[in-house]
């Protein structure tokens, strides 16, 4: 897609203070996410300059969660004993006013999933990011679950585009739709507004790297913790642009998935002004 240049221009200061911010607070991100990601969400974390904490257990929460920066939460490889924690989370950072942030993997794919998605949302999370098909499902839940590839999308992101909007008014939330075109909407919200961005970047072989869209919420989650929260949008438009542009930085070094989840990680940790300023491709 064409983009204009002074869009470019006033998306590249922005993206890369909210970088700066992040690398000079570090912010505590307390992860509950699920099995297969926590690997690559610490590194992804680690690497952008966070401090990830994975630290599920609802005894820890009372001492623990009043002092992180945001929380980060996952339903990846959901069992019903960990649903009551990831609400206990949720309450106490809404309670001490941090920002949260769900990822609803394969929202979808059963009942149960998508009811403990729907019983999360009611807790207002301030940011959901999902690939097209997890947005899909959230915005049309009760009316048709439909044939679903489990973690995967099997829908583009701009045919969520509505999706996106019905589920952030609905929600009030900021939603992320992550695809080929990242897509970032809020809808009458009391501190955004309405807007709806959208980020070109990014490569197809981030597909293949499993628990990439886990790692991106995460980022978005430390995007958010280091900003002013009148400033969360921005934030996680910001977050969304630095790891597409990380994944493509990676992608000139990789030889497939696994060098490229290397060279993602390295990318990430030494992304400079120059290479964000050339890379960077947001419109709306
Ligand atoms: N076709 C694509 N082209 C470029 N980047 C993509 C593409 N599909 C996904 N991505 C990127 O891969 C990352 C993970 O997104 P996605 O695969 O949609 O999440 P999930 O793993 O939750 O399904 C995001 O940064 C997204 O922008
Ligand atoms: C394979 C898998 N199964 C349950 S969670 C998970 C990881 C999903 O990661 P992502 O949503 O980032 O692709
Ligand atoms: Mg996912």
């Amino acid at each position: 897609m064409e983009t204009n240049k002074e869009e470019q221009l006033e998306w590249g200061p922005t993206v890369w203070s909210h970088l700066t911010a992040l690398r000079d607070r570090s912010p505590l991100i307390q992860c509950i996410t699920n099995f297969v990601s926590m690997d690559l969400v610490a590194n992804t974390l680690l690497s952008a300059g966070a401090s990830p904490a994975m630290i599920h257990s609802i005894q820890e929460f009372s001492d623990f969660t009043p002092h992180i920066d945001a929380l980060y939460v996952n339903v990846g490889t959901l069992s019903p004993d960990w649903l009551p924690s990831m609400k206990a989370a949720a309450l106490l950072a809404n309670e001490h006013r941090k920002p949260w942030v769900l990822d609803p993997v394969a929202a979808g794919s059963s009942q149960f999933r998508l009811n403990a998605c729907l019983e999360l949302l009611l807790l207002k999370p301030t940011v959901i990011r999902g690939n097209a098909s997890e947005i899909i499902a959230l915005s049309q839940a009760g009316i048709d679950m439909g044939p679903t590839k489990g973690v995967d999308s099997c829908h583009e992101s701009m045919d969520a585009v509505e999706a996106a909007k019905f589920l952030a008014e609905a929600s009030g939330s900021i939603v992320a739709v992550s695809g080929a075109v990242d897509i970032i909407c809020s809808i009458k919200s009391i501190t955004h507004g309405d807007r709806l961005v959208f980020v070109h970047n990014g490569v197809p072989m981030l597909q293949k790297i499993t628990a990439t869209g886990c790692a991106v919420t995460a980022l978005i989650a430390a995007f958010v913790a280091a900003a002013d929260p009148l400033h969360a949008f921005d934030a996680t438009v910001s977050a969304l642009s630095v790891f597409a542009i990380a994944g493509e930085m990676g992608m000139e070094l990789a030889k497939g998935p696994a060098s490229l989840r290397m060279h993602l990680i390295d990318s990430l940790y030494g992304l400079d002004q120059p290479a964000l300023l050339s890379h960077i491709n947001i419109t709306g």
